[in-house]
């Protein structure tokens, strides 16, 4: 066991369990996969599972629910690579990073460290988990910083994260949950909670800076990829089997599917896409942040059936 998942915490914690991607998943284990191990939360109020690697939730299934969260069934399970599933943190940046490439930030390719862990009045799982480093951690990146990242597993999912700003300069932040939902079919869900919001089209590739307005329900019948600014706290994600609702402090939210673009992202896979949305709330674009030094900045989100 590595001190990153110190074994104490583990064995005090009632309900909470060390596990391994390969046993957890053998079928979706890919070549050249390591595998990662994985904390398995097992309560009287539903379950989950966090990747330490990212901080990275990758199924969670309410007592007498189904489960909420897409896994992608070519996803890798390999350090320093995103796991495709779950609820990514897209952080510090979200979209490419300052060469232009590198997408969402680092947060996701390294393994966070196990700090605390038990149980809430309410009988829910607390687990947090934390990453900081040095200017030198990312070159992208240069600024000193500490992330911190809650995890409650109760009938609902409630997610926070925190980042401090520990250099002496301004420092610029962007953030998402990046939640990939499990659905049957995306063709036939719908998404409320985003009616008359203004968006960025992404794939507007001629004026992908133009603000286009929402009328009504959001429906996926094509490759989208949008940025939704200044949306209302609760969204639902309605399916032929039921509904999601997702509330969060954050002020975008991101609605992604790749439609037949799948076929291009070999850990995504041809067909795949019709298994998840992504509705990811966050702070990006126009609302990115510049945060002081010694600030901290936080946000918060729950997800529910
Ligand atoms: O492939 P990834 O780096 O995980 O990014 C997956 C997707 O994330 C977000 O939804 C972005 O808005 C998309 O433009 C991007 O394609």
């Amino acid at each position: 066991m590595s001190k990153q998942i110190p074994a104490e915490l583990i064995k005090r914690t009632p309900g909470l369990a060390l596990r391994h991607s390969s046993e957890l998943w053998p079928e979706r284990h890919q070549p050249g996969d390591a595998g990662l191990p994985m904390l398995a939360v097992d309560n009287a109020l539903g379950r989950a599972i966090l990747s330490p690697h990212g901080a990275q939730v990758v199924s969670f299934q309410p007592v007498g629910g189904e489960e909420m969260l897409w896994l992608s069934p070519l996803t890798a399970f390999r350090a320093g690579t995103p796991i495709r599933g779950g609820i990514p943190l897209c952080l510090p940046w979200f979209g490419p990073g300052a060469d232009g490439k590198r997408m969402h930030g680092f947060a996701r390719n390294h393994t966070w460290t196990l700090t605390g862990a038990g149980t809430t009045p309410a009988g829910e799982t607390h687990i947090v988990m934390e990453l900081s480093g040095e200017a030198s951690f990312c070159d992208l990146w240069p600024h000193a910083f500490a992330f911190r990242f809650d995890l409650l597993v109760g009938a609902r999912l409630t997610l926070g994260l925190s980042v401090e700003n520990r250099s002496p300069r301004p420092v610029p932040l962007s953030f998402a949950f990046h939640t990939y939902f499990a659905v049957a079919n995306v063709a036939d869900i719908r998404i409320g909670g985003l009616n008359g919001t203004r968006y960025l089209d992404k794939l507007d590739k001629r004026n992908p800076q133009r603000r286009k307005r929402q009328t009504g329900e959001v429906t996926i019948s094509a490759h989208t990829d949008r940025i939704y600014l200044d949306v209302p706290r609760c969204q639902s994600l309605v399916t032929p089997a039921g509904q999601t609702h997702i509330e969060s402090d954050a002020r975008c939210a991101v609605v992604w599917n790749a439609w037949d673009n799948d076929r291009n992202m070999p850990d995504l896979g041809a067909g795949n896409h019709v298994g998840y949305v992504c509705i990811e709330r966050g702070d990006v674009a126009d609302h990115a942040i510049m945060l002081m030094p010694g600030e901290c900045y936080r946000r918060w989100m729950i997800l529910q059936n």
